[in-house]
């Protein structure tokens, strides 16, 4: 049986026979930092779906730990764009939440809460409502929720998309630091080129039409990624490289429409 993640030749329709993503094989070891980009619409909510359980492959199938993923499961811990936190919960009871549902004892529940708060910058906050954070304040508190019934892989779509670039930039660096300390596998999408090659230590590129993984490209920069790295001549070329794939798959996909629109 093989641990981490695995994609065996998964396709995913929402309307029958035309998928949105098509023959993805893919096999993400534990521990793995695997960021995703492409154009919009390849597909990449889609796969983080489809590996959350949220909706199930066409065809193919989603393995982690050589188990078939079947739904949605503590196993795996999710946080997108918006926070989504309950707002009239604390944040340390949004953090609890999973626990609560897990029937995790109270003591042991209270302890990693409290080491995930200290972890994500925020015990001062632990009995402040959501509404009272700072937009990055509360990604924090959604990562920490996400991370709280200790997932396998962490599942992030495009968290720091809403962010102003200073509050980005301190999340990214946020976002290494807890990769490190908790040693989670992390798929995240992103828009963002230069956000997913500071970041991965893979970038997935995917092209449209339907979404297959078009390029796998792994990230050879030096460790740990510091704000430096990210002025590096390596770095500038990789992220010049994945720009120009994503621009290329972008542009196939709108000669695609057009002409599609006109036949
Ligand atoms: N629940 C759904 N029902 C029908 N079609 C859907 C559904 N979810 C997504 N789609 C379609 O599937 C395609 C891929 O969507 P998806 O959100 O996965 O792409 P994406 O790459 O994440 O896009 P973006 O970068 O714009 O967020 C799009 O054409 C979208 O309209």
């Amino acid at each position: 049986m093989s641990n981490g993640l695995q994609l065996v030749d998964v396709s995913r329709e929402y309307v029958a026979g035309i998928p949105v993503l098509s023959g993805i094989d893919l096999a993400i070891e534990p521990g793995e930092l695997v960021t995703v980009v492409g154009a919009s619409g390849s597909g990449k909510s889609t796969l983080l779906c489809l590996i959350a359980g949220l909706a199930r492959p066409t065809t193919g199938q989603v393995l982690l730990d050589g188990q078939e993923v079947l739904g949605p499961g503590p196993d795996r811990g999710m946080a997108f764009q918006t926070a989504s936190l309950y707002p009239w919960r604390s944040v340390a009871r949004n953090v609890a939440f999973g626990l609560e549902a897990l029937g995790v004892p109270r003591a042991e529940r209270d302890e990693r809460v409290r080491w995930l708060l200290d972890e994500v910058g925020l015990t001062a906050f632990a009995g402040t409502l959501p509404g009272k954070l700072s937009g990055g304040q509360q990604q924090r508190v959604s990562i920490a929720r996400a991370l709280a019934c200790q997932p396998r892989v962490l599942l992030l779509d495009e968290p720091f998309g809403a962010l102003d670039v200073q509050t980005k930039e301190d999340m990214q660096l946020f976002i290494r630091q807890i990769w490190q300390d908790v040693g989670t596998t992390i798929v995240m999408v992103t828009h963002d080129v230069e956000e997913a090659v500071f970041l991965g230590q893979r970038v997935l590129v995917l092209s449209s039409d339907p979404g297959r993984i078009s390029q796998d490209i792994p990230v050879d920069l030096p460790e740990p990624r510091t704000l430096e790295v990210r002025r590096s001549a390596e770095f500038l070329s990789l992220r010049a490289r994945v720009e120009d794939l994503v621009r290329a798959e972008h542009r196939a996909h709108q000669a695609l429409k057009r002409h599609a629109g006109s036949s």
